[in-house]
Formats: C-alpha cells, sequence, structure tokens
C-alpha cells in the first residue's frame, strides 16, 4: 500500500527555487534515505511531505489523503495523527517531562490526560527511556531526549515517519541506537519512514536510497 506519494512538486523560497517537480512515491513499511549534497532540497522535500510546507504545485498524498484538499485545521489535524516528525535536535518543550512531551498529541487529540499519559510511558519505555519519564529534556542525553522524540512522533500510529537528520545531533553509537529503536518502532507498525540524511550508516540500512540535486530527483537506488 502507498503511504507516501509527492506528485511534481514545485516549491520556491521567494526567487529560490527549492524543488522542481519531484516526484516521489514510498511504501508502506518501506525506508527511503533522501541524500544528495548541502541546499539540494532535502529538507524542503520532507516539510512538503509533512505539510509544513504548501507546494506551489503538484500534491502530496499521505495514507491517500491530498494535503492540499484540506482546511488548514483539517490538515494540521491530520498531520498531527497521520505523520509523524522527528527533527534533529530541540523538538521538545523544555519545560516539559518526556512523559508530558510525548502524551501531547494525544492531549492535542483530545485524549483524557491520564490515557494520554499511560501510553506515553508505555511508549517511553519501548524506546528505552521509561527510568526518565518524569526528567525534563535539560536534563537528560541528546540521545535519552532524541528516543522521546521517536515516541513522541508515533504515539499517534502514523502512515509515515519523517526524520530530517535524526542522528545528527549525536555521537556514533548514540546514532546507532536511535536508528535501531527508530527502525523497529517504524517496522513493528508498518509505517513508511524516510529519513534525510548525510550519514552513510542510514543510507546503509535504507531499502531504497532517493538523491536528490538542486531539486530534482538525481538518481534512485534500490538497496534490499
Ligand atoms: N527559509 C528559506 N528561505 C530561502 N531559501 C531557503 C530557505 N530554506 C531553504 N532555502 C533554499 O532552498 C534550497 C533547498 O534547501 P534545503 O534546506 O531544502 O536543502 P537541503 O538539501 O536540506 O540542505 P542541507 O543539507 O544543507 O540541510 C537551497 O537553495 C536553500 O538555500
Amino acid at each position: 500500500m502507498t503511504a507516501l506519494e509527492l506528485r511534481d512538486v514545485e516549491y520556491s523560497y521567494r526567487r529560490n527555487v527549492a524543488l522542481r517537480g519531484v516526484t516521489l512515491t514510498v511504501a508502506s513499511g518501506e525506508v527511503v534515505a533522501i541524500t544528495g549534497a548541502s541546499g539540494g532540497g532535502k529538507s524542503t522535500l520532507l516539510h512538503c511531505a509533512a505539510g509544513i510546507l504548501q507546494p506551489d504545485s503538484g500534491t502530496v498524498r499521505v495514507d491517500g489523503q491530498d494535503l492540499s484538499a484540506l482546511t488548514e485545521e483539517e490538515r494540521s489535524k491530520y498531520r498531527r495523527s497521520r505523520i509523524g516528525v522527528v527533527l534533529q535536535f530541540g523538538q521538545l518543550v523544555p519545560d516539559l517531562s518526556l512523559a508530558d512531551n510525548v502524551a501531547l498529541p494525544l492531549l492535542l487529540d483530545g485524549h483524557s490526560r491520564q490515557a494520554a499519559r499511560t501510553s506515553a510511558i508505555e511508549w517511553l519505555d519501548q524506546v528505552g527511556v521509561a527510568d526518565e519519564a518524569e526528567a525534563t529534556p535539560a536534563e537528560l542525553s541528546g540521545g535519552q531526549t532524541q528516543r522521546a522524540a521517536v515516541a513522541r512522533a508515533l504515539i499517534t500510529g502514523p502512515a509515515v515517519v519523517l526524520a530530517d537528520e535524526p542522528t545528527g545531533s549525536l555521537d556514533s553509537r548514540a546514532g546507532q541506537e536511535l536508528l535501531d529503536v527508530l527502525l523497529k518502532a517504524t517496522r513493528d507498525r508498518g509505517a513508511a519512514l524516510v529519513m534525510v540524511t548525510h550519514d552513510n550508516l542510514i543510507a546503509a540500512v535504507a531499502d531504497r536510497e532517493v538523491r536528490i540535486r538542486d531539486g530534482v530527483i538525481q538518481h534512485e537506488v534500490r538497496l534490499t
């Protein structure tokens, strides 16, 4: 089943053209690494796929839903439940505990505080930081907070997880561990995983590598 489909997506920052007609289809359960030199358009592609940026033209479908067909309010609700996002760092709310950070998407979707926290603590356990549930991000390592970011991205059961340099702020060992957690969590749930990376480690575990340059997909390599 197709989890994510970008068709002829174009995006410009004022006169700076970042994507020049990108078409990409990712199946449920597939792991795709987006690679390429700096400035090629990797992050812009990810932000369009996440519904954070609206393409100037072309369509983005997540789990069959055309994001541009939704109102802004519908889109943000859809994004929250069907799209998980993991960034390089700094994604968690600094004043909230890990448990409250991870519970947040469920609270915003109207779940009770107790149900949201119970689920958050289960998720923190799955990503290996349940003992740190009541600590705030500043009290923890980069690897621990990134694990919580993975839990927060997955707690709503998204069809697609989009990760922008998820291991970029970590040393190689913590990076490898985070990658293992991210791959397992998405595979267990059959979600598609699309990761932007400079890291060969990530490209090596992906099913497919998509290289982008000057806003165009330069080539795709199936790795498995
Ligand atoms: N907020 C912005 N305003 C104007 N131009 C931007 C903005 N963000 C990105 N760009 C430009 O869009 C193009 C694509 O940038 P993008 O960040 O998507 O590339 P990238 O491949 O992710 O780069 P990097 O690997 O350095 O993160 C570049 O020319 C960049 O300068």
